[in-house]
């Protein structure tokens, strides 16, 4: 699938291949975890680690029903980024690639009510499918959505000022434009902040990135530079598709 395809195979829910092929351990064909979600041990940690709120699970069974379900963050993850964010405090979020709105709806439910997460999609008939649900949680007001190219978004962000001031960004969109978010998201999150970005072991294909596949070099290729990258600390962790956690020094 060519790079640019995927901005636009998300943006009108028309995929040719399989996006997420296949996984590390386990067996399943639609999962995004590196531990298959036919596992047991998904199973096991499921069962002894989700605490999930009602409507965030309402809103994982109903996207699960979606064709494109699959591409819906992992709920453990989304646990851990929401118990990081917490965990330093966070007010302002940012969150790249919303999909039906489960992390948003996930970071909006754990921020104080001034809190505010800034919400970028560019296809708002997904994000139509989670809204009630942020409604019915009563955190709509929390949620700051932005129907857009993320790239616009975040330089408008910087624009109005904002450079420092956010606390958490996870970056979870086309993944061409991964470094150049993580760039911008790096600008606008303070320091002590956290970038998370999804997808880093891009189903066990940045293992061996193919010279035509783009998003798996540009996954790759920001996977190298994050090693050397002194701005920040990381942690490279096997949850979902893999996830980074840049901590900004
Ligand atoms: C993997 S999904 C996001 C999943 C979401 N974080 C969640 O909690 O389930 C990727 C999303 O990125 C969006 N997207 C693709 N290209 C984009 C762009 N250039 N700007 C903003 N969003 C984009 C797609 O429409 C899609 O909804």
């Amino acid at each position: 699938m060519g790079t640019a395809m995927l901005g636009v195979a998300f943006a009108t829910g028309v995929l040719a291949g399989k996006r997420y092929p296949s996984i590390f351990f386990g067996a399943s064909k639609s999962s995004k975890t590196v531990i298959g979600k036919d596992s047991p041990l998904w199973q096991y940690i499921l069962d002894h680690s989700l605490r999930e709120h009602p409507l965030l699970k309402k809103l994982r069974l109903l996207t699960l029903d979606h064709p494109w379900g699959r591409i819906m963050v992992s709920c453990d993850q989304a646990q851990f980024m929401a118990n990081l964010a917490k965990l330093i405090k966070a007010k302002k979020v940012i969150e790249i690639g919303v999909f039906t709105g489960y992390n948003t709806l996930n970071m909006a439910l754990i921020l104080p009510d001034n809190g505010r997460v800034v919400a970028c999609d560019i296809n708002e008939d997904y994000v139509n499918i989670g809204k009630p649900l942020w409604k019915e949680a009563g955190v709509e007001h929390k949620i700051d959505l932005r129907i857009k190219p993320a790239s616009e978004t975040l330089e408008e962000l910087l624009a109005a000022g904002e450079a420092e001031t956010y606390d958490f960004a996870f970056i979870d969109a086309d993944k061409e434009s991964s470094n150049e978010y993580y760039e911008k998201c790096l600008r606008l999150v303070r320091k002590g902040g956290i970038i998370a970005i999804d997808n880093v072991l891009w189903s066990g294909k940045v293992l061996n990135p193919r010279k035509d596949d783009l998003a798996t070099q540009s996954i790759h290729l920001l996977n190298e530079k994050l090693l050397r990258d002194a701005r920040v600390n990381i942690s490279m962790i096997p949850m979902g598709d893999g996830v980074t956690f840049a901590f900004k020094l």
